[in-house]
């Protein structure tokens, strides 16, 4: 694999540069080499020439015996030649002298001439550093031979020639390859080079994502623009999918901070809102108010004409509030009926309570809803920063329990938070403002009290019983929050959300092969105002799953002791439809016979306060007796409620009550409890 390379001109010298070298020694080698062959042969023609010429002048001489003659012609012809030796044997001298006559001349190396001394060792090894040696004999007018002539030829032309021979080529082989590095250099430079700098510039130039703001340029060589092209396509599918990612996050942006039904600010972003607003508000030293605005009886709009028309209803009350409001002020919907409005910088209280009365008035207003007029009226509550509280959370808390108010006192106004409220009030106001957020972010759970039959030991049913599970103060009992859940008009809702739990929960457990029996809810008498009840238990019963046989209602005898006949045409809707009817703290309410054989009733709860003092109170123990004798007489179930004790167990069982919830079999438990409770032993170890 190809790792780091350097930069491309160093890549480039690297390249070029042995490959100079390489060429300049090649091309020097070959012309010494042709250099050298043609001065040798030049040296050896010029010789045999010279050997020639001069056998053919001093023959003579040597047969005349004209040695200084002869001698003088190779003096002369040694100094005209580069020759590096030429020398004679005289045969005819020698017989005469009687020992060889050798004569003739040397070049030293240092170009000097001299008398050759056929002794003189330095001479004989000068003649064995000559290039050549040349021989001829010397013939006379008979062709008799009368001496012989050495000719030794000189390098020293060689060297000479050969050196500037190769000077000259290693030059112009320079030459040559500096001309072509030049031009592999320019060549590089406007096609590869260039191009791929303006693409790194170009890749380099990018916006804030990091993509290149200019496309790449498509130039140099066909490779290169390939590589353009397909980085310019990949850089525009990157652009796209950014784009793309862009719009989902933007997207979820909004759906994380925007209400999807009016557009309006989503509670998350109202509370970064009104957080940031009190910031302001602390530096400029102004006031701020938070006003909460419930629609009154908007349920009603919902239930009778649905959700569509409930949805339309939000939409153009949204469209009249946004035209109250200025560019600096926040409205926001909370969700279902509820709005807020953050109103900044105000001088005075005066201005949050004039912005309500004209958000009472712009709702108030009719509304056209397919083609119906619909008149709906709202309750408002006004918290004022710093007056009233710091904290977004306290002015939230406050301003809900200024619209609480301003709903418990008749509706259809505003109220502002009032710190000269007594601690009760106040407690209250803010309990229920607190209940109403539990519900919305789902803090109740049903809790099941198992009813058992005494005389099998069977489990019947459960009793579900709301829990509060507050993140705040952990397990809150209904006997806390019943009561005000009832007066604030949450009954409804707190109900529905327990009675579509535990029937979850049921058809679970029966999915699983368990029987848990008859399901009990409590039913506030308050739903029997509501037309649609029957359809909204069948919704929740087919939604989970729920059979109608496993459900019963409870209500109350002191509720229908309220509006009896509303109660009885209700309650014999619910028995038409398959559903139990419980009647619960039954004694406590002064029924009369008459009344309850009137009810679709089939089973009558004994209110815990008979059972509890009993065998012992003697009063409790003859009511109990007569209830039991009451139920007995009407066809009805009975069973007592609040047994703690065997000696509560054994006074039911001698009087004939069949069923009994209380601590002494169980306390309510949570669901997971409830399933482990129903579950065979040797499962449930
Ligand atoms: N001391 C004693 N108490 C026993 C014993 N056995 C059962 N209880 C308690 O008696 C109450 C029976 O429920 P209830 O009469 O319907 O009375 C209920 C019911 O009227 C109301 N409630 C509870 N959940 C709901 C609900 O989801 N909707 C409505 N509308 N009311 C509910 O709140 C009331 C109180 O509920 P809890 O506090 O759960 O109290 C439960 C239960 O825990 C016992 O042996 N000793």
């Amino acid at each position: 694999m190809i790792k780091r390379l350097p930069s491309l001109y160093l890549l480039l010298v690297g390249l070029v540069l042995p490959a100079i070298l390489v060429t300049l020694a090649l091309s020097a080698s070959f012309n010494y080499h042709q250099a050298k062959s043609s001065i040798l042969m030049e040296v050896d023609r010029e010789s045999q020439n010279s050997l020639k010429s001069l056998n053919s002048t001093i023959s003579g001489l040597l047969e005349a015996y004209a040695v200084n003659e002869y001698e003088q012609i190779l003096g002369n012809e040694i100094a005209l030649t580069p020759h590096c030796a030429l020398i004679v044997e005289d045969f005819n001298l020698s017989k005469i002298l009687g020992s060889q006559y050798i004569t003739g001349y040397i070049r030293s190396s240092s170009g000097k001439i001299q008398s050759y001394e056929p002794d003189n060792p330095a001479h004989k090894e000068h003649l064995n550093s000559c290039l050549q040696r040349y021989q001829t004999s010397i013939l006379s007018n008979q062709d008799e031979a009368i001496g012989s002539l050495q000719l030794y030829s000189s390098d020293q032309p060689l060297q000479a020639e050969l050196k500037d021979t190769l000077s000259q080529s290693l030059l112009s082989a320079l030459l040559t390859c500096v001309l072509m590095a030049i031009l592999l250099m320019v060549l590089s430079r406007v096609f590869f080079i260039t191009p791929l700098d303006q693409i790194m510039a170009a890749i380099g130039d990018t916006d804030k994502t990091g993509l290149p703001n200019k496309a790449i340029p498509e130039q140099g060589p066909r490779e290169l623009r390939a590589l353009a092209r397909s980085m310019n396509s990949m850089i525009t599918s990157v652009r796209l999918s950014q784009r793309d990612l862009q719009q989902e996050k933007d997207t979820v942006n909004h759906m994380a901070h925007f209400d999807a039904l009016t557009g309006l600010a989503n509670r998350t972003l109202f509370n970064d809102r009104l957080e940031s607003g009190i910031a302001r508000a602390q530096r400029h030293h102004y006031k701020l108010a938070l006003l909460v605005i419930d629609l009154d009886h908007f349920k009603r709009v919902n239930d009778s004409l649905g959700h569509n028309a409930g949805d339309q209803v939000l939409t153009l009350i949204t469209q009249r509030l946004s035209q109250l409001i200025r560019s600096d002020d926040t409205l926001a919907r909370l969700g279902g009926d509820e709005f807020t409005i953050v109103q900044e910088g105000l001088d005075n209280t005066d201005e949050a309570c004039y912005l309500a009365q004209r958000v009472l008035h712009a709702i108030g207003q009719p509304l056209e809803v397919d083609n119906q007029l619909l008149y709906i009226n709202s309750s408002i509550g006004i918290s004022i920063y710093p007056d009233n509280g710091q904290s977004s959370a306290e002015l939230l808390m406050q301003a809900d329990a200024a619209m609480n108010l301003a709903k418990n006192e008749g509706r259809n106004d505003y109220r502002l938070f009032d710190s000269s409220l007594t601690q009760d009030a106040q407690e209250w106001l803010t309990m229920e403002a607190r209940l109403r957020k539990a519900l919305q972010q789902d803090e109740l759970e049903p809790f099941f009290q198992p009813q058992i039959n005494i005389r099998t030991g069977q489990i019947e049913g459960f009793e579900a019983l709301a829990r509060w599970i507050s993140p705040e103060e952990g397990l809150i009992s209904p006997g806390r929050f019943i009561p005000l859940a009832e007066q604030s008009g949450l009954i409804e809702a707190l109900d529905l959300q327990i009675i579509q739990k535990s029937m979850q929960h049921f058809a679970d457990w029966h999915r699983q092969g368990l029987n848990p029996g008859i399901l009990s809810v409590n039913l506030n008498a308050r739903h029997f105002q509501n037309p649609a009840l029957i359809k909204t238990l069948q919704d929740l019963m087919s939604q989970s799953g729920f059979k109608t046989e496993w459900l019963e209602v409870e209500v109350t005898e002191t509720q229908l002791m309220t509006k009896p006949e509303d109660a009885i045409q209700v309650l014999n809707q619910l028995h038409d439809s398959g559903i139990r009817i419980a009647l619960d703290d039954f004694g406590t309410g002064y029924s009369s016979l008459s009344y309850i054989k009137r009810l679709p009733i089939t089973k009558l709860k004994i209110d815990q306060s008979f059972i509890r003092d009993l065998p012992d109170d003697s009063e409790d123990a003859s009511i109990v007796r007569s209830v039991i004798a009451l139920a007995k007489h009407l066809g009805l179930e009975i069973l007592a409620e609040g047994a703690e004790t065997e000696q509560q167990i054994n006074f039911l069982l001698n009087n004939r009550c069949d069923r009994v919830q209380g601590y002494f079999y169980a306390r309510p438990m949570p669901a997971d409890a409830t399933q482990l409770y129903l579950t065979p032993e040797p499962v449930r170890a």
